[in-house]
């Protein structure tokens, strides 16, 4: 038996403790994540909420590992399946991308390859990464398009060939090809209209039951995060205002910050309700202290007054 405590079945997939973030620009210092911390368990789907710049995405290219100058990570650790991701070199970080984590960006769909048909590109995935031949690769392919339920007739498209909302399920086929233990997904529907996009997230749900991989999904929607997410987090300049469990993040918000993100957004069922946008301010100053009866439930302390005005302070 493995000795690898990354290897119990409890053990979290990932492990985030305190990170920070920081862009180091020529006249001033902007700390985009700030003392983050965060675990998703196997098989978890644990979503990130906040508006345009709170520093969702700076948080999943950190634990890619894809942050370039001007971004410094600053502080804390980043622990994958037990490893810590901070310290990999760049051959370790190959083999880790992809295979064991995956990612899937907003404008992905607009990645793949223009003059390649998409079962060219899909069977490159197979003979470069697991050394299978042609005709196996080919079989594969097949299977991962009908996983996400797109005709492997349609391997021999090209991608202008598709939809948007097909080639993006074609990307999601891909990222889950070699079956990672992470899936990380910004806003891997935001430029899709909303029925394209209600469908890839329930594919997503469905991919996620049948293959068992644990997803950290990224997104402003706080409505489509709470429908797909296990546990979620919701972020306000650069750090975690609130983590829960997303049903109860739902019911029984309590940062006046989730409150208003959640107002800020229509039910996708249920009366039609005025929306609160966060321009006028929102003040906190209500925090309740939380019961014992809820674990799990995490609310940041916020001083008494402090004023959202909708941007960082
Ligand atoms: N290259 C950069 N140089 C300087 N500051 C940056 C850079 N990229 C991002 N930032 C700052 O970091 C903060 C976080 O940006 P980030 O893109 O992570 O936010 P986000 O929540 O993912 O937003 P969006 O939903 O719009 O993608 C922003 O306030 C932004 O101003």
């Amino acid at each position: 038996m493995s000795t690898n405590p990354s290897s119990r079945d409890d053990a979290p997939v990932l492990e985030v403790v305190d990170l920070s973030v920081e862009y180091h620009g020529e006249y001033r210092t902007v700390r985009a994540v700030d003392r983050v911390s965060f675990q998703i368990g196997r098989g978890e789907i644990f979503g990130l909420a906040g508006e345009s710049g709170c520093g969702k995405s700076t948080a999943a290219n950190a634990i890619m590992r894809l942050l370039r100058p001007p971004a410094v990570i600053t502080g804390g650790s980043i622990r994958f399946r037990g490893r810590d991701i901070l310290t990999l070199d760049a051959e370790e970080l190959r083999a880790l991308r992809w295979r064991e984590v995956a990612m899937v960006f907003q404008s992905a769909m607009n990645s793949l390859n223009p003059v390649m048909t998409v079962g060219d590109q899909i069977v490159d995935i197979f003979t470069t990464h697991e050394g299978l031949s042609k005709s196996k690769a080919r079989a594969r392919a097949a299977e991962l398009l009908e996983l996400v339920r797109i005709d492997p007739a349609r391997l021999r498209s090209y991608p202008h060939q598709l939809s948007g909302g097909m080639r993006q399920r074609v990307v999601i086929a891909m990222a889950v090809a070699l079956r990672p233990h992470l899936l990380i997904m910004d806003e891997p529907t935001t430029a899709l209209d909303v029925v394209v996009q209600q469908e890839i997230m329930a594919q997503i749900a469905e991919l996620q039951r049948e293959l068992g991989f644990s997803v950290l999904f990224i997104t402003h929607d706080m409505s489509l995060m709470i429908e797909l997410s296990h546990r979620m987090a919701v972020m306000y300049a650069g750090r975690f205002v609130e983590t829960a469990d997303a049903k109860t993040m739902f019911a029984d918000p309590r940062h006046p910050y989730t409150r208003a993100l959640i107002n800020a957004f229509p039910p996708l069922s249920g009366p039609v309700t005025p929306l609160v946008g966060l321009g006028e301010g929102v003040r906190f100053t209500d925090i309740p202290d939380l019961r014992e009866e809820q674990p799990g439930h995490w609310v940041a302390p916020v001083p008494v007054g402090t004023v959202i005005d909708g941007g960082r302070s």
